[in-house]
């Protein structure tokens, strides 16, 4: 394969990773990268089964160029300025078990991939077409910015990591040292080679530890004394549509953050850590913390699968200041790096469970991706639509709604297409995509501010009163923690008072309530007497007559004596026997022994009016006991509340 002239100057210059044979590269171009088993590149067909979930991104069938065709190619970006490069990954060793055959080729004069159609199998040899659902398989052809060639090690052409990051990422950090915003994604089929393309292995560090070391390197070789830099990151992953913050430790349930859209910044995630790195010792700590608590699982296409988008982001701001004018220009771009999950079909993983979910929204999220990215690639569509450059779809994903500025506008682009070497239909489907991207255009800017001397010393003074609020707290903070330990000794006795005040006021309460059970017999017993009394009044008890002191009946002669009667008096009264105690009414002397009505009324009165003072005394006495009560009850509270609030400042001091 070809390389980027600046390739070229770096292999020139014997730099690490450099191909030995820079200068052959022109000569055996073609056949140094043409796989030995690519035989034909004639068209072929074959009947497939497809059971494809994987995001279909249909380009017009012109886009792709026909086999065969080599020369005079299509500018690699028509109309876009989104930078495309693929890159093909070398055979596993479960392919190479299998005896896979290498379906991918690359030209490295015209940076042209060509993807081969499988050939028939034995048992389909004898049929007229091999046909999938209906389609002939052929030999497609793309041109892209950069064609990776990492398939064979023993090729000259062969791509390392290094090769990757001198021809991509060293010109994008360019571009961040001229205050561009960037970002560089990895596309692909699952184990395709995406995170070995972006993080790498220790041995074989990708491109974000690259980006990272040569960030510190040309910082600590800047030549100027008058700019000052500073680096901040931030890692996330987007898992199950949800995003994570890596930088943080892992929680059970986890934690995920909200997305809000600022007007300058666009969508952005709340509450994101983003931490200050110093030098690149400190942003690989991050990026490896960040990568142990990515979400990965073992599936059948890869071992360690990643099944979340993640975003790692680098952010530097770069002041300078200049002595003549006083001025200071700061400059600030967003390196944005991201390792998307791989498309995947279910059969080729066999994913079942939860494994499956991931699977499905992974899909779903890239093919938003997709209709995101096609969107962006025929712009004149869009501006035909009714609600103009509202239709692309940005929001129907969190990967493309957080990507939007990424992917549609402040920033340079760069999408690294990631294929295996022997999957022709997931491999048509990655290069589609990345055939797409070539028409997106962003509008990259500077991100430069000017600060008037004016400013920054009004600025400085808004920071010096920080300061000074920050120093008062922190004074405030050794001065309280002086007075805690007084505090502490003064908090078990008031603890104590508290605990007695406690008591006292539930024993209070307990008598209290008994007061209240009492008075409620009381007056259940008032109220039953009253009663009785009035219903006597109402049905009084007949006046007894008591008749004037008689003789001895047994002084009286038969005559004499009254005639018998009943026992029970004419009118019905008891009439006292004979032998009843004669004496009983011997000191009355009343001679109108009938009580009358009208005494009686009065007495009822009299009663009535007796009760009802009485009633009006025990209904005000409960009023008291249940005020009495009530303030207690809020006394109780207050005291609760300030033992608890005791307890904590305890809890903290210790
Ligand atoms: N260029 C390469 N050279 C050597 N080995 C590679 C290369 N690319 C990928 N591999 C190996 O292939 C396997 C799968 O790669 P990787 O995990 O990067 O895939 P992926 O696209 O990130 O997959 P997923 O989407 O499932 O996370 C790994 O074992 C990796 O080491």
């Amino acid at each position: 394969m070809a390389l980027d002239p600046r390739f070229y100057h770096h292999i020139s210059q014997g730099g690490p990773g450099s191909i030995s044979s820079a200068t052959s590269s022109e000569s055996s171009a073609l056949t140094g990268i043409t796989t030995p088993s690519v035989i034909s590149t004639s068209a072929s067909a074959a009947t497939l089964r497809s059971t494809a979930s994987s995001p279909s991104l249909r380009a017009r069938e012109g886009v792709a160029v026909p086999a065969g065709y080599q020369d005079g190619m299509a500018s690699p970006s028509p109309g876009g300025n989104v930078r495309v490069v693929v890159r093909v990954r070398k055979f596993l060793p479960r392919e190479i078990q299998r005896q896979a055959e290498c379906l991918i080729s690359m030209d490295p004069h015209t940076q042209m991939t060509r993807l081969i159609a499988p050939k028939p199998s034995l048992d389909d040899r004898d049929k007229p077409k091999f046909q999938a659902r209906g389609k002939i398989l052929e030999d497609k052809s793309f041109t892209f910015d950069n064609s990776f060639w990492s398939h064979d090690e023993e090729d000259e052409h062969f791509a390392q990591q290094e090769d990757v990051y001198n021809c991509l990422g060293e010109e994008f950090l360019d571009h961040n040292f001229e205050g561009y915003h960037t970002c560089i994604f990895a596309y692909g089929q699952t184990g395709s080679g995406k995170s070995y393309t972006m993080m790498g292995t220790p041995e074989q560090p990708g491109l974000i530890p690259r980006t990272c070391e040569d960030l510190f390197q040309r910082i600590e070789d800047s030549p100027s004394p008058n700019i000052s830099y500073n680096v901040r990151v931030s890692y996330f992953e987007v898992y199950n549509e949800h995003v994570r913050d890596l930088l943080v430790p892992r929680t059970d349930p986890p934690h995920y953050l909200r997305i809000r859209e600022s007007p300058s910044e666009g969508p952005y995630v709340k509450d994101l850590t983003e931490v200050t790195a110093r030098n690149y010792a400190e942003l690989m700590k991050f990026m490896r913390k960040g990568d142990m608590s990515r979400t990965t699982a073992s599936t059948k296409m890869n071992d360690t699968s990643s099944r979340s988008h993640a975003v790692f982001t680098i952010t530097l701001k770069q002041i300078h200041h200049d002595l003549s004018t006083d001025e200071t220009t700061e400059r600030t771009a967003r390196i944005r790096l991201v390792d998307l999950a791989g498309s995947e079909r279910a059969k080729s993983t066999e994913a079942t469970g939860a494994r499956l979910r991931e699977g499905s929204n992974i899909n779903k999220s890239l093919t938003t991706l997709g209709r995101v990215i096609a969107a962006l690639a025929e712009p004149k569509k869009i501006r035909g639509g009714r609600k103009g450059k509202e239709l692309v779809p940005y929001r129907d994903s969190i990967l493309t709604w957080l990507l939007k500025d990424s992917l549609g506008g402040n920033s340079k682009t760069a999408m690294i297409a990631c294929i295996a070497p022997a999957d022709y239909e997931e491999t048509l489907s990655t290069l589609r995509y990345a055939d797409q991207a070539k028409h997106i255009r962003t509008r990259a800017r500077v991100n430069q501010d000017h600060v008037s001397a004016a400013e920054r010393d009004a600025q400085i003074a808004e920071m010096a009163e920080t300061i000074r609020n920050l120093q008062l707290s922190v004074s405030q903070a050794t001065e309280n923690q002086r007075a805690t330990q007084m505090q502490d000794e003064k908090l078990d006795e008031y603890q104590q008072k508290v605990e007695k005040m406690q008591r006292l006021m539930e024993e209070t309460k307990m008598v209290g309530e008994c007061k209240i059970r009492q008075l409620q017999t009381e007056n259940e017993a008032l109220r039953m007497h009253l009663k009785l009394a009035l219903e006597s009044l109402k049905n009084p008890i007949p006046p007894v007559t008591l008749e004037k002191r008689q003789p001895s009946l047994a002084s009286l002669s038969e005559e004499e004596l009254p005639p018998h009667e009943d026992p029970i008096s004419r009118e019905g009264s008891p009439v006292i026997p004979s032998d009843s105690e004669p004496d009983l009414w011997e000191d009355e002397e009343d001679d109108d022994d009938t009580i009358t009505w009208d005494e009686n009324e009065n007495e009822a009165h009299h009663m009535q009016s007796h009760m009802e003072d009485l009633l009006g005394d025990l209904s005000m006495f409960k009023r008291k006991l249940a005020s009495d009560h009530e303030r207690w009850q809020r006394k109780e509270q207050s005291m609760a509340h300030k033992r608890r609030a005791l307890g904590n400042i305890a809890g903290n001091t210790r």
